[in-house]
Formats: C-alpha cells, sequence, structure tokens
C-alpha cells in the first residue's frame, strides 16, 4: 500500500526548494458487489475502463495526484470489497482515519439501492465522525433500458441523508468528467474544512471570521460542486 508520507525529503538544495509535504487524503468506496466501485476507481486514478474485472478480495488501493487552488493532494482511493466473505476481516481498517465516504449502488439493481441502507449502518456503527463528508454514487448510467432506480428515488435519499448525489458511468468515456468530479468535489470540501479548522486554530479568541469562496484566475469557484 502507498500511503507514506508524500512529498521530498529536504536534500542539499533545501534551502532553494523547501520541503512541502503533500497531504493525503483517504477515501474510500463502499457499495453491494458488483455495482462498479472497481470500474469507478480505476477511471478516476487510471482514466479508463477495465476491460475485464474480479470481485475484489479485501481492498484495493489506488491513488491520484491532483492539484487544487494550488495546492497538490494525493487522494488515496480504497476499493473495497462488496462480498461479505472478501472484506469481514477488513472493515475496521476501511473506517480507520477516513476523510470521505462514497457510498456506490447500481441504477440498474434496485437491491443494490435498497441495500444503502445497511451500507450507512455499518459506516455509522464504525463512529465515523459528522464532518466526515458522504457522498452517493449511481453508477452504470450508460444501461439506460436497464434503469430500475429513478433518479427521484435517489435524490431523496441522498437528500434525506444529507449526501450529494452523482448519476454516472465508469464505463462510458463522455461520463469521466462526472467520476473525477465525485473525488474532486469531496477533495475540495476536505481542502476548505482543513482550512477553516486551521485558521480557526490560528485565529485570536472571539475575533468574528468569515470565510470567502475561492475563486481561479477566471474569476470563477475552482470547486468542481
Ligand atoms: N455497463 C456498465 N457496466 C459497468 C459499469 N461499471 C462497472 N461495470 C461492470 O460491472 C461489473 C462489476 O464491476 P466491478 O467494478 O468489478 O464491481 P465491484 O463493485 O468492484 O464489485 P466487488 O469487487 O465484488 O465489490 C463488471 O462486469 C464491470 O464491467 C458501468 O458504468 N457501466
Ligand atoms: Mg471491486
Amino acid at each position: 500500500m502507498a500511503a507514506g508520507g508524500g512529498g521530498r525529503p529536504p536534500g542539499p538544495d533545501s534551502s532553494l526548494e523547501p520541503y512541502v509535504q503533500t497531504r493525503i487524503f483517504k477515501i474510500i468506496v463502499i457499495g453491494d458487489s458488483n455495482v462498479g466501485k472497481t470500474c469507478l476507481t480505476f477511471r478516476f486514478c487510471g482514466g479508463t475502463f477495465p476491460d475485464k474485472t474480479e470481485a475484489t478480495i479485501g481492498v484495493d488501493f489506488r491513488e491520484k495526484t491532483v492539484e487544487i487552488e494550488g495546492e497538490r493532494i494525493k487522494v488515496q482511493v480504497w476499493d473495497t470489497a462488496g462480498q461479505e466473505r472478501f472484506r469481514k476481516s477488513m472493515v475496521e481498517h476501511y473506517y480507520r482515519n477516513v476523510h470521505a465516504v462514497v457510498f456506490v449502488y447500481d441504477v440498474t439493481k434496485m437491491t443494490s439501492f435498497t441495500n444503502l441502507k445497511m451500507w450507512i449502518e455499518e459506516c455509522n456503527g464504525h463512529a465515523v465522525p459528522p464532518l466526515v463528508p458522504r457522498v452517493l454514487v449511481g453508477n452504470k448510467c450508460d444501461l439506460k433500458d436497464l434503469i430500475q432506480v429513478p433518479s427521484s428515488m435517489a435524490l431523496k435519499f441522498a437528500d434525506a441523508h444529507n449526501m450529494l448525489l452523482f448519476e454516472t458511468s465508469a464505463k462510458d468515456p463522455k461520463e469521466s468528467q462526472n467520476v473525477d468530479a465525485i473525488f474532486m468535489c469531496l477533495a475540495c470540501r476536505l481542502k476548505a474544512q482543513r482550512s477553516l479548522l486551521c485558521r480557526d486554530l490560528e485565529g485570536r479568541p472571539g475575533q468574528a471570521r468569515r470565510l470567502e469562496p475561492s475563486h481561479d484566475a477566471n474569476g470563477k469557484n475552482s470547486c468542481p460542486c
């Protein structure tokens, strides 16, 4: 597993090139077997749809370094196993120090949607702090004629659980931006949360502070959400 501290240790010319630690955000991807967790993480980290996948055993790690407002951030994606027998010994590790959770269902399989309740209960049962962002992903939207979970139903569920909903396809290359948006949105939120924490720690007691949304060079908000 590539979970090192990131960044480069200072070399002989470290006075010219200051040591900058790359932050790592651990994002776990959870849901029934066969919903496409491996394909989604593959699409985000590798940019392609795998020809063939096998059921994940335990967990597979993938990572991608992204740049948000000038900061390089390592998004470490934990592609978890959906099958009980392949995950039971790993569950504690999935949730330990997690920064964000992605719940995935298959839009062509209603049971994968109704089972979300169980996945959320498992997550809640591991004392994941409320500040840890969660998003809902309906995958396999390319299979238009087979859709069983209407968007309206998914939206209602997402709202009730205070989650953003992404409907996407790991397979369709035209949807790849949507897949990226899932993880970029989480990375942006995490970065913003942590900046807020830093400012709170740095600020003087009793001094009111207001956070402004960040903007890129064109004046647009640079967060994809
Ligand atoms: N049509 C279509 N098929 C997909 C999509 N994503 C995944 N699949 C297919 O769905 C099957 C399961 O995909 P995986 O990514 O292995 O599923 P998983 O959720 O990782 O399953 P486990 O590892 O067992 O938990 C494979 O046959 C994929 O090719 C998609 O967006 N569209
Ligand atoms: Mg898998």
